[in-house]
């Protein structure tokens, strides 16, 4: 081609041909996605055009939660292998998709009330509160609550894995455990019921605050990253809290609460809370 001839719409003006879209022997693109069976579940109930971003939206961060369980449940086994690094390198990871997460909201930040209220009643008593993909990321987050398990008694495998992920240790249990290993916790391990509620203690504070100060640092890392996450997750509720009281205002929720003023309460929740308590603790580094 010379020089100013026009280019044909269809060829790439950087001259380069373009690869064989179906290359012998390789998975085609579709199949892998799987895009068919992806492009088939957006079945909107209403011809509301705002309604395919709300259905688009959840589709997304259910895919986000389950993407971190994955990620999260890989951290937790290095971490009970004493694998600091490995650990820190899988939250990492999960921070950035933590963000993803987060951004999200930004699928519904147009949402009015109007707009909302055209498809809402569409959706029954449905509510993102029955997501139990959330609720086992709460459980490796700490966050314990037996009573939630009575939600999912209708589906038996379900309720099962929420029953093991409840019982287990949390990602934070097994990082406490491994700062216990390593001789900087005054009690030997973990705790004696990892169901209960996470209760936060002196003796993981003074570790987190020495562990600080002493600038160990593959455990400061490690501690960095899970105050990551900690501030990713009170950020994801606060946007959950901000668009719901621009789509809704300060009506109750489909799944049976008060609506805003009770996502309001569980912003206020901090998870790994000894990491944010520490700090005051902390001594100046000397290097
Ligand atoms: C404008 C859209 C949304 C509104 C107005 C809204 C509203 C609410 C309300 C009022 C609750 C409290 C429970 C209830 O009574 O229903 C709730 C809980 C919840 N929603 Fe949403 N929501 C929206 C979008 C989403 C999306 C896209 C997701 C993502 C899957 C989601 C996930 C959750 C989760 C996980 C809970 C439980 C929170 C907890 O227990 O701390 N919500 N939502
Ligand atoms: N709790 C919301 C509804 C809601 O969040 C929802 C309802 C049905 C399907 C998905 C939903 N949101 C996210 O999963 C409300 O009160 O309007």
């Amino acid at each position: 081609m010379t020089v100013g001839t026009p280019t044909p719409r269809s060829e790439p003006t950087h001259g380069v041909r373009p690869p064989d879209p179906r290359p012998a022997g390789a998975v085609p693109y579709a199949d892998y996605v799987r895009l068919d069976t992806l492009l088939s579940l957006q079945r909107t109930r209403t011809d509301v055009p705002a309604e395919m971003s709300f259905l688009i939206a959840s589709q997304v961060m259910e895919l986000l939660f389950a993407l971190l369980r994955h990620e999260w449940t890989i951290a937790g086994e290095r971490l009970d292998a004493d694998d600091v690094v490995g650990a820190t390198d899988t939250l990492r990871r999960s921070v950035r998709e933590l963000d993803v997460l987060v951004s999200a909201w930004d699928l519904l930040a147009t949402l009015t009330p109007g707009e909302f209220g055209a498809f809402r009643e569409e959706l029954g008593e449905a509510s993102g509160f029955q997501s139990h993909l959330y609720r086992h990321l709460e459980f490796l987050l700490g966050i314990k609550r037996a009573g939630v398990l009575r939600g999912y008694v209708g589906a038996p495998d379900v309720h099962a894995e929420l029953e093991r992920a409840l019982r287990a240790p949390s990602l934070y249990d097994r990082a406490l455990d491994l700062l216990a290993r390593r001789g900087l916790r005054e009690t030997e391990s973990g705790r004696p019921d990892p169901s209960r509620p996470y209760e936060p203690t002196e003796d993981v504070e003074r570790a987190w605050a020495g562990t600080y100060t002493d600038g160990t640092h593959d455990l400061v890392a490690l501690g960095e990253v899970l105050t990551d996450i900690s501030e990713r997750w009170t950020r994801w509720r606060e946007r959950h809290l901000a668009a719901t009281l621009r789509a809704l205002g300060n009506r109750p929720g489909t799944g049976g609460s008060a609506g805003a003023s009770w996502l309001e309460q569980t912003v206020r929740v901090r998870v790994f809370p000894e990491l944010w308590t520490m700090r005051t603790l902390v001594e100046p580094s000397k290097s």
